[in-house]
C-alpha cells in the first residue's frame, strides 16, 4: 500500500502527462491539416461570398436588367466553352476571384458596407411607416409596421459609390391615397430627407402597380454657354435636361468641343399651346441670365421690348441693338412701353383680320414675332401704382390673351415672394413655366403645379431648376450661361460669347454712340488738360425707339 500510494497518488499526474502529448499531437495534426486545407477553405469561403453577392444583386437589380445580364452571361459561357483553353481559363478566373473574395479581411469591408446599406434602408422604411401604415390594420402582417423590416417593402435598391441610395423601388399598400398630391409630397419629403437632402430626386408613381420609384439622377450638362442653337424658327432652347427625359438632341459646343445634349425646347408662335413663359426664381438663381438667353434667340427672328425692374441694369447691353424696340427701367417708361404693346397687339389683330377677309397674305410686319420681356415687373408695377399710373398687370392682359394670334409672346421673370402679385391673367396664360433655385414644396407647387420634384440642393449652381411646358412632365433644367457683357465681374469668354450673339447696333444708335464717344473723348481730353481727373464713367442712355415694325 505504502508502495502503491505514491503510485496511486501520482497516477493523475502520470495520466496527465500521457494525455498532454496526445492533445498536443491532435492539435498539431489539426493545425497541419488546417494549413494544408487553408487554400481550399479560402476558396470555399470565396465561392460562398461570391454566391451571396450574386443572389443579393439578383434581389436588388431592376427586373429589366436581370434578363439581359443572364443572356450575356450565357453567351459568355458558351463562347468560353468553345475556346480551346476556355474552360481552363474560366476555372482559373473563378478560382482567382474566389481566392480574392475568400481572403481574410475581404469580408470585413463588404460586411460593414452591407450593414450600413441595410441600416439606411431600414431608416427609410421606418420613416415611411407613418405614411403607409394603417392604425387598425386588419392584416396580420402589414407591409408597413413599426416593428417591420424593409425587405418586403423595397423591391429593388441600388447604392452609389458613396454608399448612398441611388435608386429605390418602393411597394406601398393599396389603401394609400396615391392620387392625392399632399400624400405623395409627404412620402417624397421623407424619402428625400432619409436619402440626403443635398441631392435632387426623381419620383415616378406607378398607380396601377402601387409602386414608387425614386432615382437620384446624375449631373446635368453644365457649363454650356449661350450659342446659336440648331432649332426651327419659334423654338427656344430654355436649357438642358436629363438624357432619358427627352428624345431630342441638339449639337452644341462645350468648352470648344462639339457634343450632343438633350434640350428643353419651348415652342412659341400661333400653334403653341404654351404661348407665354413665367420664370419664378430665388434671388441670384439666374433668372436674368435665362431671359438674356431667351432674348438672344428671339432676336434672330423677331423684335423685343424689355421692361427691366431688376434695377441692376442687366439688360442694358441690348440697348440700341437691331430688333430691340426699347429697354425700359422706369415706371413711366414701362407703362409707355406696355401701352404701345397693347396698341400693337390690337393693330396686328385687325391687320390680320382685314388681310384674311380680303384673302390677302398677312403682312410681314404682323407676322414678325414681338417679344415682351419683363424682368421683375412687380417692383415697377408697385411704383407705377403709387405714382397713380396704370397697373402693368392690367396692361399685360391684352398681349397675354391675344398674343398667340397676334404673334406677341410675353416672358416674365419674378422672385418667388412676388409671384402672387403678378395677377391671375399671367398665371393662367403663361403655361410654360420655369423654376430656378431652391424652392419650398409650396413654391414648387404654385409655379409648376406639381409637387413631384425635390428642389435643387443648396449646392446647385446658378441656372439650375425645373421646366414644365403646359401639363407636360416636370423636367430638370440647366440654363446655358449668358452673362451680362457689361458685367466686369463675369468671365470674359462668356461676355465675349454673348456680345458675339447680340444683333449689331441699329444705324441710328451706332451713330449716336459714335457721336457720344467722340464727345466724351473730347470732353475727357479737355478735362485732363484742366485737371488730373479720376476715372470717367460712361453711361449710355437707353433710346426711346419704340416703333411699329415696318412703319
Ligand atoms: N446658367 C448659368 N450659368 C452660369 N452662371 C450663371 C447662370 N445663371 C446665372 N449665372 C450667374 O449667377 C449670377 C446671378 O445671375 P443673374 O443675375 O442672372 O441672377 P438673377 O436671378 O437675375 O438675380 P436677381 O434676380 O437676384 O438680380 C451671375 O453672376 C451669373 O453670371
Amino acid at each position: 500500500m505504502v508502495v502503491r500510494w505514491p503510485i496511486l497518488s501520482r497516477q493523475p499526474a502520470s495520466t496527465g502527462a500521457s494525455v498532454r502529448p496526445v492533445r498536443d499531437v491532435v492539435r498539431a495534426g489539426a493545425d497541419g491539416l488546417l494549413d494544408v486545407l487553408h487554400p481550399l477553405i479560402v476558396l470555399l469561403r470565396g465561392l460562398i461570398r461570391l454566391t451571396v453577392l450574386a443572389l443579393r444583386w439578383w434581389a436588388r437589380a431592376p427586373k429589366e436588367r436581370r434578363g439581359p445580364v443572364v443572356f450575356l452571361s450565357a453567351v459568355a459561357l458558351m463562347a468560353v466553352g468553345l475556346l480551346p483553353w476556355g474552360p481552363v481559363l474560366a476555372v482559373a478566373v473563378v478560382v482567382g476571384a474566389a481566392a480574392w473574395h475568400g481572403r481574410e479581411g475581404a469580408r470585413a469591408g463588404g460586411a460593414a458596407r452591407e450593414e450600413a446599406e441595410n441600416a439606411r434602408l431600414q431608416a427609410v422604411y421606418e420613416a415611411l411607416v407613418p405614411c403607409f401604415a394603417l392604425r387598425d390594420d386588419p392584416d396580420r402582417e402589414p407591409l408597413y409596421a413599426h416593428d417591420g423590416a424593409w425587405e418586403r417593402a423595397f423591391e429593388e435598391a441600388e447604392f452609389g459609390d458613396d454608399g448612398r441610395i441611388a435608386r429605390l423601388l418602393v411597394r406601398y399598400p393599396a389603401h394609400f391615397a396615391d392620387s392625392d398630391p399632399s400624400h405623395r409630397l409627404a412620402v417624397e419629403q421623407r424619402l428625400c430627407a432619409k436619402s440626403g437632402r443635398d441631392r435632387e430626386y426623381r419620383f415616378v408613381w406607378d398607380e396601377e402597380r402601387n409602386r414608387l420609384e425614386m432615382t437620384a439622377p446624375g449631373p446635368l450638362p453644365q457649363g454650356i454657354r449661350a450659342q446659336r442653337f440648331v432649332t426651327a424658327p419659334g423654338e427656344i432652347v430654355l436649357g438642358f435636361t436629363d438624357a432619358e427625359a427627352v428624345p431630342r438632341r441638339i449639337p452644341v459646343t462645350d468648352g470648344g468641343r462639339p457634343r450632343d445634349v438633350p434640350p428643353v425646347v419651348w415652342r412659341t408662335g400661333t400653334r403653341s399651346a404654351e404661348p407665354h413663359l413665367l420664370v419664378a426664381a430665388a434671388p441670384g438663381a439666374g433668372s436674368s441670365t435665362l431671359l438674356r438667353s431667351v432674348m438672344i434667340q428671339a432676336l434672330e427672328h423677331g423684335d423685343v421690348v424689355v421692361v427691366d425692374g431688376d434695377g441692376s441694369g442687366g439688360h442694358a447691353c441690348l440697348t440700341g441693338r437691331q430688333g430691340v424696340l426699347a429697354v425700359e427701367t422706369s415706371p413711366s417708361g414701362a407703362v409707355a412701353a406696355l401701352e404701345w404693346v397693347v396698341h400693337e397687339t390690337q393693330r396686328r389683330l385687325s391687320e390680320a383680320s382685314r388681310a384674311r377677309q380680303a384673302a390677302r397674305p398677312v403682312p410681314d410686319d404682323v407676322r414678325r414675332p414681338l417679344w415682351v420681356v419683363l424682368d421683375r415687373p412687380s417692383a415697377l408695377s408697385h411704383l407705377a401704382r403709387t405714382e397713380g399710373r396704370q397697373d402693368l398687370r392690367e396692361l399685360l392682359g391684352a398681349p397675354l390673351a391675344h398674343g398667340r394670334s397676334a404673334r406677341v409672346t410675353v416672358v416674365v421673370a419674378e422672385h418667388f415672394d412676388c409671384v402672387d402679385e403678378l395677377g391671375g391673367a399671367l398665371r393662367s396664360y403663361a403655361r410654360a413655366r420655369v423654376l430656378l433655385g431652391a424652392a419650398t414644396p409650396e413654391e414648387t407647387w404654385a409655379v409648376l403645379g406639381a409637387a413631384t420634384v425635390s428642389p435643387p440642393g443648396p449646392q446647385a449652381p446658378p441656372g439650375r431648376g425645373f421646366a414644365r411646358l403646359g401639363a407636360g412632365a416636370v423636367l430638370r433644367l440647366q440654363v446655358p450661361g449668358a452673362p451680362d457683357p457689361l458685367d466686369e465681374a463675369a468671365d470674359d469668354a462668356g461676355r465675349q460669347a454673348v456680345l458675339g450673339l447680340l444683333p449689331p447696333l441699329a444705324a441710328t444708335q451706332a451713330k449716336a454712340l459714335a457721336g457720344q464717344a467722340t464727345a466724351e473723348t473730347q470732353a475727357q481730353a479737355a478735362k485732363a488738360e484742366r485737371t488730373e481727373a479720376g476715372p470717367a464713367a460712361r453711361t449710355a442712355t437707353p433710346p426711346k425707339s419704340l416703333r411699329t415694325s415696318g412703319t
